[in-house]
């Protein structure tokens, strides 16, 4: 089956389709997104967030159907058309056209359309194949997809962008675009129908038993109450555990995201152990936030229904004034059990750290550092943990002990003069007990809850300002078309420069020793440009702010004739690439080829894997492709082959020649290399870049 043309967008069209399908799928209330732009910013420019879906042919219908709401592209690779798909099972999907009505179309026509090329090349000599088996037409299809995934099931495909609400849209609103918040409106609902329930069963009993006679009626009433009871039960805690899931997810999405926006130097001043640390705590959040939150609730209407049973009971106001004394004194011991958690949290997260650091530097320690002091602090670190552990035990014991039964005993003595006097009617007495039982229910409930609740403010103050980090704003993307277009290299403009640095300085502290002054200079399209200076001299300070990895703190710096804000962080990089120094740098675990093509794009596409094997072989990086069992396959970094460090300051070399980019920016990149490969790099480096900046040591 073929999808018709006027079910998918032409590729100029995408940006359009994007927030067609953005209001469709409830994402954003307007579908009046810029129609220049491309698919990823006009998803930026209403709060959403575009990431890319590459599937395989073998995973192509489940992962379709997790990945709606998606713009599928579909077609040809040389004249792909999107699909906007709102929703999609295993069967059918539907779809927003180009007209913007909503259409159904068969998951299977998607599939083929998603996997055209794939097809083309495999699907005649199945066919041809399948000519000589006489087959019913049923059993052929299947037969021929079973075959068409033995040819192509690992091929991928860049499958087009999921679309959601972007991880830094305020919170409340990514819980509503998730179901979260109408699920525990749901929840709260069934657990308040639930309560009611119980107490009129309870009631119902009683009302029987006080008046002397227990007949069927009121036995079957209370039956049936009980037995409603049940499905309500289970549905608030089915509900409950989906928001749990949904919130956590989106929590866990959020802060993960907030690492990602962390500026280099304050992930650098925090320390990596203490960042490790904090998102450790996210875990902890994620299950007793909800749980505790969830308890909590359930306590506190149990606790209102129980002031009003409390108030009817024998002791009446002075009953009711007891038991807020009491939870005045739980406030207090829950106040202390928060300072004690917080400072216990504390000495955790400064052991993550000094944990990750050991491990960071364990190869030095071993060959530097005497075996006699590699322990050296930790005992101490270790009890003074224990003894904040033991400190939030005692308090938590205390807590879950005293609260419940002590109001018991307080409860029960409140009535004792209505008791001793028998100044009250038996159904008053049961009224009395009932309540002080309900109010010992409750407060066992909540003093679980509150402890969960306080574990959880411990680990979200360690995990706020990961949160927080998460909705910082970015430079807006340019409304300039042209940075729609990823593989365009821009022209010099008309007096011939690129860049443009003028007067620049910067510091790294707000007062402290300016690492750059007054820095003017002009690249112009084709230049070759040396950078070097004395060490420390605030060279790769400089490489840096060109590859817009800092920002100045005065004067100008344009590409274009346009800054970075105007042109947007994104797009600036993709102009201005840089292979920052060694120390900086990083081998990812991953395939080479990942390594190398992960600034221009994966999985890859045309001519990408043959253009990087090509500049590999120019940096004399062959005998290396060789070596290596899996070729540009095989997987690298720190639990791959061990590339060696003149390997490795090749491959960042590679990858930034790799990106496209007008200006390449090669930091202290040969530095580690023998005089006949550095001629070899040099001239591939001149060879390749448009324009290129070299900082060296003189
Ligand atoms: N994250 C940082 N925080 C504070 N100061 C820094 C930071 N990074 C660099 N500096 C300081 O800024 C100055 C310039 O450093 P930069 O790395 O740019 O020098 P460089 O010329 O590249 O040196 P080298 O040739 O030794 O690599 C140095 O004095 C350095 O100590």
């Amino acid at each position: 089956m073929k999808l018709d043309d006027s079910l998918s967008w032409p590729m100029d069209r995408a940006g359009e389709a994007m927030a067609t399908l953005a209001k469709a799928a409830h994402l954003s209330p307007t579908a009046k997104g810029p129609t220049t732009l491309g698919v990823e910013d006009t998803a930026r420019t209403l709060g959403l967030q575009a990431d890319r879906l590459v599937v395989s042919f073998a995973e192509v219908e489940a992962r379709v159907c997790n990945a709606a709401p998606a713009l599928l592209r579909i077609g040809p690779s040389d004249a792909p058309r999107i699909i906007a798909l709102i929703q999609s099972n295993l069967e059918r999907a539907r779809i927003v056209t180009p007209d913007h009505s909503v259409r159904a179309v068969s998951l299977d026509a998607v599939r083929d359309a998603l996997f055209v090329d794939a097809e083309h090349t495999h699907g005649g000599p199945v066919d041809a194949l399948l000519e000589r088996i006489p087959l019913p037409p049923r059993r052929r299809a299947l037969a021929r997809r079973a075959l068409l995934r033995e040819h192509v099931g690992a091929r991928l495909r860049d499958a087009g962008w999921t679309i959601r609400l972007s991880p830094s849209a305020p919170f409340l609103r990514q819980l509503r675009s998730a179901g979260v918040l109408r699920t525990l409106r749901a929840m709260i609902l069934a657990h308040a129908v639930s309560l009611v329930l119980s107490l009129f069963a309870w009631w119902v009993i009683g009302q029987s038993v006080l008046a002397g006679h227990l007949d069927r009626g009121w036995l079957a009433a209370w039956a049936l109450l009980l037995l409603t009871s049940i499905p309500i039960r289970v549905l608030t805690i089915w509900w409950q555990e989906t928001a749990n899931i949904g919130a956590g997810l989106l929590l866990k999405e959020r802060i993960l995201f907030g690492v990602l926006q962390l500026d280099p130097e304050e992930v650098r001043r925090q320390g990596m152990g203490e960042l490790v640390g904090r998102i450790i705590e996210i875990d902890a959040l994620e299950e007793l936030a909800m749980r505790g939150g969830f308890v909590s609730l359930a306590a506190f209407m149990e606790l209102a229904i129980t002031i009003f049973v409390l108030a009817l009971g024998p002791a009446g106001i002075a009953s009711v004034l007891l038991f807020v004394a009491w939870l005045a004194f739980a406030g207090l011991l829950v106040r202390r059990l928060t300072v004690q958690w917080l400072a216990w949290s504390r000495a955790r997260i400064a052991m993550t750290n000094d944990t990750v650091e050991r491990m960071l530097g364990h190869r030095t320690r071993i060959a530097q550092e005497p075996p006699g002091d590699w322990h050296v602090e930790e005992d101490g670190a270790l009890a003074a943990y224990s003894e904040h552990a033991r400190r939030v035990d005692r308090t938590s014991a205390l807590i879950a002990g005293l609260l419940p039964r002590g109001w018991l005993l307080l409860g029960l003595a409140a009535l004792g003069p209505a008791l001793v006097a028998q100044s009250a009617s038996t159904k008053e007495l049961a009224v009395g007990i009932g309540g002080v039982l309900l109010a010992r229910n409750a407060l066992m409930r909540m003093t679980a809850g509150l402890t969960s609740l306080v574990a959880a403010f411990a680990a979200w103050r360690q995990a706020a300002p990961l949160f927080h980090a998460a909705a910082r704003s970015h430079p807006a993307p340019a409304t300039d078309p042209r940075t729609t277009d990823h593989e365009r290299i821009e022209p010099a403009r008309a007096d011939g420069a690129v860049l443009d640095v003028r007067h620049v300085a910067f510091r790294y502290r707000p007062h402290g020793r300016a690492a750059l002054q007054n820095v003017t200079l002009r690249i112009c399209h084709r230049d070759r440009v040396l950078v070097e200076g004395p060490s420390g001299g605030g060279k790769s300070t400089l490489g840096s702010l060109l590859a817009g990895l800092r920002t100045p703190e005065s004067g100008l710096l344009l590409f274009g004739g346009l800054d970075r804000a105007s042109w947007g962080a994104g797009s600036w990089r993709r102009r201005i690439a840089a292979a920052p120094q060694f120390h900086e740098n990083h081998t990812l675990s991953d395939t080479f080829a990942f390594n190398l093509l992960m600034g221009r794009r994966w999985p890859p596409q045309g001519d990408d894997l043959l253009e990087a094997e090509a500049i590999c072989r120019e940096l004399g990086l062959g005998p290396l492709l060789g070596r290596m069992p899996g070729g540009l396959m095989q997987r690298v970094g720190e639990t791959g082959w061990q590339l060696s460090h003149g390997e490795r300051s090749r491959l960042y070399m590679a990858r930034a020649l790799l990106q496209c980019a007008e200006v390449v920016i090669l930091d202290e990149s040969f530095a580690s290399l023998d005089p006949e490969t550095k001629t070899l790099a040099l001239r591939c480096a001149l060879k390749r870049a448009p324009s290129l900046v070299v900082i060296a040591h003189p």
